[in-house]
C-alpha cells in the first residue's frame, strides 16, 4: 500500500545543538536504512520549509504507523497521511 506522508519539523528553540546534530544524525540513518529496503520510495524537500513529502510502501497501516513512530524526529513533527491507488492514466504498471 502507498501512501503520501508529510512531515513538518519543529525544533524546540531551546534544544542544545549537539543533541539536534544526534537526533538529525539518527534521523538520517533511520531514513536511508527504510529507502534501502523499499519502504521510503521516495523523499522531497518541501523546498523553503523544513518538511518534506515522501512516499511510503507498506504492508498496511499498522506497518506505516510502526515506521513513522520509529524516526528520531517524531515528536518534533507535525504529520500528514493520505493513502494513495493507482491512477487511471498512469503509465507506471508498478504504481499499486
Ligand atoms: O529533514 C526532514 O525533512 C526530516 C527528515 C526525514 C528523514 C530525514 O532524514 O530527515
Amino acid at each position: 500500500m502507498l501512501f503520501k506522508v508529510e512531515m513538518k519539523v519543529t525544533i524546540p528553540h531551546d534544544m542544545p545543538a549537539d543533541v539536534i546534530a544526534d537526533i538529525k544524525a539518527r534521523e538520517k540513518a533511520y531514513a536511508q536504512a527504510l529507502q534501502a529496503r523499499g519502504k521510503w520510495r521516495h523523499l522531497w524537500r518541501i523546498a523553503g520549509s523544513y518538511a518534506n513529502v515522501s512516499i511510503f510502501d507498506v504492508a498496511d497501516n499498522a506497518e506505516l504507523q510502526e515506521l513513522i513512530s520509529g524516526l528520531p524526529l517524531f515528536p518534533y513533527m507535525d504529520i500528514g497521511v493520505a493513502p494513495l491507488c493507482r491512477h487511471p492514466s498512469s503509465i507506471h504498471e508498478d504504481d499499486r
